[in-house]
């Protein structure tokens, strides 16, 4: 604003209150209001002048598109993101930390995930101490760990656990119960986002620490109560806006006082199965020592044991304890909150990977009937059309060829992590040419790596023959270690050191559900699906397919309904 306009603004105001306003009060009100508005709205709606080279979305489309009008993640992106991508490798986006840096190429992606000192994890929400979130997770975990020593001995004792957990046939297990919900609809349509989230909660509860939630069956019980009364309290969007709620005035909050109670009941629960399986281990080794003469060979078959009981046996292996109860109930929490978390009410964003990619894909389908029914027959041919249930083998699901492209495609076209958590850069740096000021905040993008069209052909339209030998994807992984990074194309899990270390065990979980599932049903959409053209998804967090139902029939007549009835092929 110039002198002149100031001028003539306060002669107009003069003139419509006279005396009222000297040229001094009223230059004092202007300035304070631009001072105001800067510090607060301007600060929101424009990027830190140190920032401001970088492409931004337009912060008010954004704010109504996401918040108001709460369009899919999908319509946000072609809408306001994608177009700055032609010009860019990354570009500006609000986030909780602010306005953040998005990178939505495989060359920038490769660079984040490699350079682990320089995009370092922001210690974003442990900062925020005494939140519920904070309480629920704990302090120090393999996800959210920052330092970079701390987070490796996690991950050290962590690694072996997922590398020799193959729990396929328990995977399986919990499918029949799945069959069960689905017979008993008797061709009604099913909520399979629900399903699958009661499905991998089971999964998790089980592979995890040998608990059995049975959520699948009984979707109210007192424990997937419990569990849901806590996500719902910490994914409440006014506490999550607003962390100090909790932290100064939850003395005036009885209900809130009720959750940090539940946490606490939760965590004694997962402290009580530590605890004995320690115990039984530790009284375990000791008899094996004394037998075997210092040998600890164990005839189980360790690919379905517990991670829970891998991870203390790996313990006892390097000699002694290697994270506290605490740390250990730390990380198994953080397995629920990656793997498996339900949610109860459906206004709040669904939380759970796995589910949420099996229901992509079962969406996938049901509008796809041709890829369909060409997966189903891969289904039949490994699985066998016995007029009865069967359990997958792990050598079955090393074979499923066309399933998995299937898998690897809904990853691609919805995958249920859209970001990742958010890092900071070290130091100053250069970012495929982009200049970057430490204490940048920024992300990988992986809906917008995953859509952008000068990194995938036709990227909009849902083809698993991409990832079939020789396909694209294959064409671009082949390219690794190049310079511009392709093989980072395809990249739900993220890669390098902070790479998601439950994909093997999310990837079997799915193709054991899904082939179970083609072998046996049909699926569609309801006419009336809000899905019938495109998933209709969710904008925040795990990405979410909204009241996803699906009209499943075991109408292929080449199987009975005969109950799986205990025998394994
Ligand atoms: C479709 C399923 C899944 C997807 C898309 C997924 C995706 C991811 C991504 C993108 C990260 C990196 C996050 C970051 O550093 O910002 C991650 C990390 C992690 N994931 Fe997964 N995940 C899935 C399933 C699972 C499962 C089933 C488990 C465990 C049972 C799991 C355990 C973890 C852990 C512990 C980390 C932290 C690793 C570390 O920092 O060292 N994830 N996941």
């Amino acid at each position: 604003m110039t002198m002149d306009k100031i001028n003539l603004f306060i002669e107009n105001l003069n003139k419509r209150f006279p005396q009222r306003f000297s040229s001094k009060t009223g230059l004092l009100a202007i300035i304070s209001l631009v001072v105001l508005y800067r510090q607060t709205i301007g600060k929101l709606i424009h990027p830190p002048r140190q920032l401001r080279h970088i492409p931004h979305v337009n912060y008010i489309k954004f704010f109504i598109m996401s918040m108001v009008q709460k369009k899919p993640l999908g319509v946000i992106s072609k809408a306001l993101t994608m177009p700055l991508l032609d010009t860019s490798a990354v570009y500006l986006k609000p986030e909780r930390l602010g306005w953040t840096v998005h990178v939505a190429t495989p060359e920038a992606a490769k660079q984040f995930f490699l350079k682990t000192d320089i995009y370092a994890k922001a210690d974003a929400f442990t900062t925020q101490k005494d939140t519920l979130f904070y309480k629920l997770i704990g302090q120090k975990n393999i996800l959210f760990e920052h330092d970079k020593n701390e987070w490796k001995k996690h991950r050290k004792l962590v690694n072996p656990a997922f590398h020799k957990s193959k729990p396929v046939k328990l995977f399986g297990v919990l499918g029949h119960k799945v069959f069960k919900i689905v017979d008993e609809a008797n061709g009604k349509p099913i909520d399979v986002t629900s399903l699958m989230e009661r499905y991998t909660l089971d999964v998790i509860g089980q592979a995890g620490f040998g608990f059995d939630f049975d959520a699948i069956i009984h979707k109210d019980n007192d424990w997937v109560t419990v569990y849901n009364d806590i996500l719902n309290a910490v994914s409440d969007p006014v506490f999550f806006f607003l962390p100090f709620l909790d932290s100064h005035f939850r003395w005036l909050l009885r209900d809130r006082q009720k959750k940090y109670k539940l946490v606490d009941t939760f965590h004694g629960m997962l402290t009580g199965v530590i605890e004995k399986k320690r115990q039984i281990l530790q009284e375990k080794y000791s008899k094996k020592m004394q037998h075997n003469n210092g040998a600890s060979h164990d005839d189980e078959d360790d690919g379905e044991k517990d991670l829970l009981t891998l991870m203390l046996e790996s313990e006892f292996s390097e000699g002694g304890s290697v994270l506290t109860t605490e740390e250990v109930k730390n990380n198994l929490t953080v397995f629920f909150l990656v793997a498996s978390l339900t949610k109860k009410k459906k206004k709040i964003a669904g939380h759970d990977t796995t589910a949420n990619a099996l229901s992509f894909a079962i969406h996938a389908l049901a509008r796809h009937p041709d890829i369909q029914q060409k997966a189903r027959e891969e289904a039949i041919q490994v699985l066998g059309d016995e007029p009865h249930d069967v359990l997958p083998t792990y050598e079955d699901i090393r074979q499923l060829d066309y399933i998995n492209q299937v898998i690897k495609e809904t990853m691609r076209f919805h995958g249920p992590v859209t970001t990742g958590m958010p890092r900071q850069t070290t130091e100053d740096t250069n970012l495929v040419g982009v200049h970057l000021p430490k204490g940048t905040p920024i992300v990988v993008d992986i809906y917008d790596l995953h859509h952008n069209p000068h990194v995938w052909d036709d990227p909009e339209t849902y083809d698993p023959s991409r990832f079939a030998p020789g396909g694209e994807a294959d064409q671009k992984a082949s390219a690794t270690g190049s310079k511009d990074g392709s093989a980072m194309a395809w990249s739900p899990f993220f890669n390098g050191q902070r790479m998601c270390i439950g994909m093997q065990f999310s990837l079997e979980e799915q193709r054991v559900m899904l082939s179970s599932l083609l072998r046996k049903y049909e699926w569609r959409l309801p006419e009336d699906s809000i899905h019938k053209n495109e998933a209709v998804t969710t904008n925040i967090g795990v990405l979410t397919a909204k009241n996803l139902d699906i009209i499943l029939r075991d109408d292929t007549k080449k199987l009975s309904r005969k109950r799986y009835d205990g025998c394994i092929r």
